[in-house]
C-alpha cells in the first residue's frame, strides 16, 4: 500500500461546487490520469492521495472493501455537495482472474466531476499542481500478434465449440490479445478524447493504464437501487442501412445469439436475486446499436435488501457469464486451458466507488493496457456449440477496431 500523504494521517478531503467544467477530459494532465465518462458526464481524476496493489486470490474484493473501509472511512471530509460520488472516491481496476497480479484501487488527490446537472471538485490535501502539457499524437502505429495469431486463435475457438458439444459446458467466452506500437509515446488523453467523442454512449475509462469505452456496465448502486446493462450476442454494423438493418434482426433472431445472451442474463440473475428485495429483468432483450457492432442487450434493475456496497455487489457479480462462461468454474478452467495469455485486466471489473458505497463499475471491454509507445488490445466473444470460428474471429476484429481508433482517430 502506499499512502501519499501518510498512512497515519487521515485524509483531509474537501468537496466544493463549481461551475460547468465543459469537457471534463479537457481537465486532465498527462500522468496519472483517471477517467470514467458517459454522454459527457462522469468523473475525472489526478494525482494519487492513496494507492493499493490488491492481491490476488479468492478473498481480493473482501480485501479491497477493507481498504477502502479504513482510507476512505478515516478521512476528515468537508463535503458541500453530498450526492453520490462526491467525498472521496476511488478508481478502481480489477483482473479478469482472480489468481492474476494487477488489480489495483487509487484515491486520486483531485476528482472533477459532473453528474445530474451539477458539477463538483473534491481535493485532498493541497490542491495538486496540475502542469500542462499540450496532448501529442502517437504517430504511426503497427500491430503484431499478441499470444495467439489469428488461425491458431480460431483453431482453440473450435476446440472449445467442440467441447461444448461434447456435453462439459454450455457456453465460453474467449479473447486474445494484439499488441499495438506506436512511434511516439501513447498519450492516454488523446485515446479518451477520442472514444468518448466516437462512443458517447459506452463508458469512456482509464484506470492505471487500462484505457477503454465499454458499452456494458456491470453494476451501478445509487443508494438501495442496482442498476446493470447486459451484453451478449453480437454481430458487426452492415455495409449500409439495409444490411445493417438485415443482419440487426438476423441477431435477434440467432437461437446462438439468443440462447448465449440468456446464459448472461441467468448469472446475472442468480448472483443478484440474493442480494436484492426486489429485481427486475427484460423477458426480451433490446438491440444496441454500437458505431461498430450491434449487441443483445437487457437493462436490469432492483433494490438492494441490506447496505451491501458496489464493490459487495461486484464480488458477487464478477465473472458474468458475459465473460466468462457457463457454468462458471469450468469456463473459467477452459479459459485459463486454451487461451494462453493473461487477460489482466480486461473482462474485469473497472470503475469507482465513493465512502458511501454508492458508485459505478463496468466490465473492461474494448480495452487495451497501454504503457510507453505499446499497448496490448484485448477482444473476444461468447463461444456456443455451433459457433463458427471464422465469424467470431470477426466479431473480434469488430471488436478491436475500438481501440485502434482510439489509437489512430
Ligand atoms: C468479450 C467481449 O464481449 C462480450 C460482451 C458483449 C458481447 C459479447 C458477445 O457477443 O460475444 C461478449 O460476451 C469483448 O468485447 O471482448
Amino acid at each position: 500500500m502506499s499512502v501519499a500523504l501518510g498512512t497515519t494521517r487521515p485524509l483531509p478531503v474537501r468537496t466544493t461546487p463549481v461551475g460547468d467544467p465543459g469537457n471534463l477530459l479537457a481537465s486532465l494532465p498527462a500522468t496519472t490520469p483517471y477517467a470514467w465518462i458517459r454522454n459527457g458526464d462522469g468523473l475525472v481524476g489526478w494525482g494519487e492521495a492513496a494507492r493499493v496493489a490488491v492481491p490476488p486470490g479468492p478473498g481480493r474484493f473482501a480485501w479491497a472493501r477493507q481498504w477502502l473501509a479504513t482510507v476512505l472511512g478515516d478521512a476528515q471530509v468537508d463535503d458541500a455537495v453530498r450526492h453520490p460520488g462526491s467525498g472521496p472516491v476511488a478508481f478502481g481496476s480489477f483482473t479478469f482472474d482472480e489468481n492474476a497480479h494487477g488489480s489495483v484501487l487509487v484515491v486520486p488527490r483531485a476528482v472533477l466531476t459532473r453528474r445530474g446537472g451539477r458539477a463538483w471538485l473534491t481535493t485532498i490535501g493541497e490542491a495538486p499542481v496540475k502542469t500542462f502539457s499540450p496532448i501529442t499524437d502517437p504517430g504511426r502505429v503497427s500491430y503484431g500478434d499478441g499470444s495467439l495469431s489469428a488461425p491458431e486463435w480460431e483453431r482453440v475457438v473450435a476446440r472449445a465449440a467442440r467441447r461444448i458439444r461434447e456435453g462439459e459446458l454450455e457456453k465460453v467466452v474467449l479473447a486474445r490479445d494484439l499488441v499495438a506500437t506506436a512511434e511516439r509515446p501513447i498519450d492516454v488523453r488523446l485515446l479518451l478524447m477520442r472514444l468518448a467523442r466516437r462512443y458517447p454512449e459506452c463508458y469512456t475509462f482509464s484506470v492505471a493504464g487500462l484505457v477503454g469505452a465499454t458499452p456494458e456496465l456491470l453494476i451501478r448502486r445509487t443508494g438501495q437501487e442496482i442498476e446493470s446493462l447486459v451484453l451478449a450476442g453480437t454481430t458487426p454494423r452492415g455495409s449500409d442501412p439495409a444490411d445493417d438493418f438485415a443482419r440487426g434482426a438476423a441477431l435477434f433472431a440467432s437461437p446462438k445469439d439468443r440462447h448465449e445472451h440468456e446464459c448472461a442474463i441467468a448469472s446475472v440473475r442468480e448472483t443478484l436475486a440474493p442480494l436484492c428485495s426486489s429485481l427486475t429483468t427484460p423477458d426480451e432483450p433490446e438491440l444496441l446499436v454500437l458505431p461498430n457492432v450491434q449487441h443483445l442487450a437487457s437493462h436490469v434493475t432492483g433494490r438492494l435488501a441490506d447496505g451491501a456496497s458496489v464493490l459487495d455487489v461486484v464480488a458477487a457479480m464478477h465473472p458474468t457469464a458475459a465473460v466468462g462462461g457457463t457454468p462458471t468454474r469450468t469456463a473459467i478452467e477452459v479459459i485459463r486451458e486454451l487461451e494462453g495469455m493473461d487477460r489482466a485486466g480486461y473482462a474485469g471489473p473497472v470503475g469507482w466507488i465513493d465512502a458511501n458505497g454508492d458508485g459505478e463499475w463496468g466490465i473492461a471491454l474494448r480495452s487495451g493496457l497501454v504503457q510507453g509507445r505499446r499497448a496490448r488490445l484485448f477482444a473476444g466473444g461468447g463461444i456456443m456449440g455451433d459457433s463458427d470460428p471464422a465469424a467470431e474471429l470477426a466479431e473480434a476484429q469488430a471488436k478491436f477496431r475500438v481501440m485502434q481508433y482510439a489509437l489512430e482517430g
